[in-house]
């Protein structure tokens, strides 16, 4: 798992590691990481065109000693000198090492042809300790850079990304691999900034011991394989969990369909799709293997999923409050939070494990908050969430996000735009449920269910373009996948 802090979290260790090594110490750790990463992006380092982006703090020292490096090595070497001043001791060292350096502003379409004619650009910019949008000659470069085909290789962050809570403000820079220290930035695994980081390599300059319970942990397969339930030897059905499904209206069928197939396919014990005709007939078309009966929040099930395409009239609205008031592990999504938006039901006093599942515009309007700031600050939202009704809250969208009061967010790193597709959420709603079901708590069951999600939608195609219910054939092939992903990592 993959953890990340904030600024302030990170700073305080760094002070505090600093405080014990000899001056620098630190930033040629991070450099010599640095080097070796790019390095291995080159095909051959002696002769390759580096362009280093230098920003004014230590982001671009960092990007001025890893340069220094491969300029040893045999690389030409550039620097854009872009800020107001620039690390002294980096400088020396690349011009020591025989690289050049030169001010882009003086020139700024000499920068965007060194730019275009690189094998490899390097972009020290600002790191954590960027604020607010890219300033001009740098946004200029990290256009240039986006523009240009060789990789790109981001010292900490893609510059232009805010490091707490992955915000863009206009320019950023596109990496295709981020080098980050010490531990991640919470921007790095959080759209849109997690669009700009590519692949991330954490470089281990030992802050461990300085560093905190992390604000976020990015699930990644070998995570989501040794949490999920697979069957016991022992287990019967009501043992491995029966999930109550109340969804789908004669509006909406379909949404009944598709979250009972979810569950089914994730191996819960049994569904109990409970809802009127015609739309339970329709469930036992497709799924003869669930157990139809009348809508019954008494009814005796594991968990409950309610809400996909349910309505939110007045019987939609008491059905809801009585899964509530059951003692029983719940998942509200869709119609559900539309009822809850409306103070029509309160899932905050609930004692059993709950978990809400909305997309942005449900979280704006549990909120009352505006759709587009949810989207540019997903952190802050979801967990604002999950403190208003004490309870587990699932954020869709690019970036799934799962808060729950008093522990770290958790992203799941398999999303994949192959999901925006109408119902693919009643089918993760399937998924999540079973899960609960089978006894993993909310949070839990929540980025299992968004990874398996995410993979499922890749697997059901081979990466094709998928509908709703591709998701079935993809769930056990993703489930599947994950295991065999951890044994392979277990065996190395
Ligand atoms: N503190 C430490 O112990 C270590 C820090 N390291 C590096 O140091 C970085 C942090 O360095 P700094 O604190 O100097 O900060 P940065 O280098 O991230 O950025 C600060 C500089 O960028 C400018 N700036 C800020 N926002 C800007 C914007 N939007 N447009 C243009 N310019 C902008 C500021 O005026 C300031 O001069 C880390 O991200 C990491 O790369 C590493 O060397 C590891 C050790
Ligand atoms: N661009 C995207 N990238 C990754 N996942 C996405 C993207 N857009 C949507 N998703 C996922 O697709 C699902 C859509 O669910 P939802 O919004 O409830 O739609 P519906 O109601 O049509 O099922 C969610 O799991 C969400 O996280
Ligand atoms: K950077």
């Amino acid at each position: 798992m993959r953890r990340a802090h904030t600024v302030e979290t990170v700073r305080a260790a760094e002070g505090a590691l600093m405080a014990r090594l000899p001056d620098g110490a630190l930033m040629a750790r991070a450099a010599a990481t640095l080097a070796v990463v790019c390095a291995r992006t080159l095909p051959r380092v002696y002769g390759a065109r580096v362009v280093l982006l230098v920003g004014s703090g230590d982001n671009g020292g960092d990007a001025l000693y890893a340069g220094a490096d491969l300029a040893r090595r045999g690389a030409r070497v550039s620097a854009l000198l872009a800020g107001s001043k620039t690390h002294e001791g980096g400088l020396a060292a690349l011009r020591a090492a025989g690289g050049r350096a030169w001010r882009p502003d003086e020139e700024p379409e000499r920068a965007d042809r060194e730019i275009g004619a690189a094998d490899l650009v390097v972009d020290g910019l600002v790191g954590i300790g960027g604020r607010g949008g890219l300033r001009p000659p740098h946004a200029r470069l990290a256009v240039s850079a986006r523009e240009a085909g060789a990789p790109v290789v981001a010292v900490d962050l893609p510059s232009g990304v805010d490091a707490d809570t992955g915000r863009v403000e206009g320019e950023a820079v596109r990496a295709d691999t981020t080098v980050c220290f010490g531990t991640g930035k919470p921007g790095l695994f959080v759209d849109p900034g997690a669009g700009h980081a590519g692949r991330v390599v954490l470089a281990d300059i030992g802050l461990g011991p300085d560093l905190p319970e992390p604000v976020l942990e990015a699930f990644d397969d070998g995570d989501v394989a040794s949490l999920l339930p697979g069957p016991g030897r022992d287990d019967d059905k009501y043992r491995r969990g029966v999930l109550g499904v109340a969804a789908g209206s004669e509006a909406y069928p379909g949404a009944a369909v598709l979250c009972t197939g979810g569950a089914l396919r994730t191996g819960t014990g049994m569904v109990r799709y409970l809802g009127a005709e015609p739309v339970a007939s329709r469930v036992l078309d497709r799924w003869p293997e669930a157990v139809v009966g009348r809508a019954d929040p008494g009814a005796r099930v594991a968990a409950w999923v309610i809400g996909p395409g349910r309505g939110t009239d007045g019987p939609a609205a008491e059905e809801l409050r009585g899964v509530f008031a059951s003692g029983v592990p719940v998942l509200a999504d869709a119609d559900a939070l539309t009822l809850v938006a409306r103070e029509e039901a309160d899932p905050s006093g609930r004692e059993a494990p709950t978990l809400l599942t909305p997309h942005a515009g449900e979280l704006a309007r549990l909120l009352g908050a505006d759709r587009a700031d949810v989207e540019a600050r997903r952190l802050e939202h979801v967990g604002r969430a999950a403190e208003r009704f004490g309870c587990t809250v699932l954020l869709k969208g690019s970036t799934t996000l799962v808060a729950t009061p008093g522990r770290p967010v958790a992203a799941a790193t398999a999303g994949t735009p192959l999901l925006a597709t109408a119902g693919s959420g009643d089918v993760l709603a399937g998924i999540a449920g079973s899960l609960l079901a089978a006894g993993l708590p909310a949070h839990e069951a929540a980025v299992c269910a968004a990874q398996v999600h995410g993979r499922a939608a890749v697997e059901a195609r081979q990466g094709a373009a998928i509908s709703a219910t591709d998701l079935w054939d993809g769930i056990p092939r993703a489930v599947a996948g994950l295991g065999e992903d951890n044994d392979q990592r277990r065996r190395r």
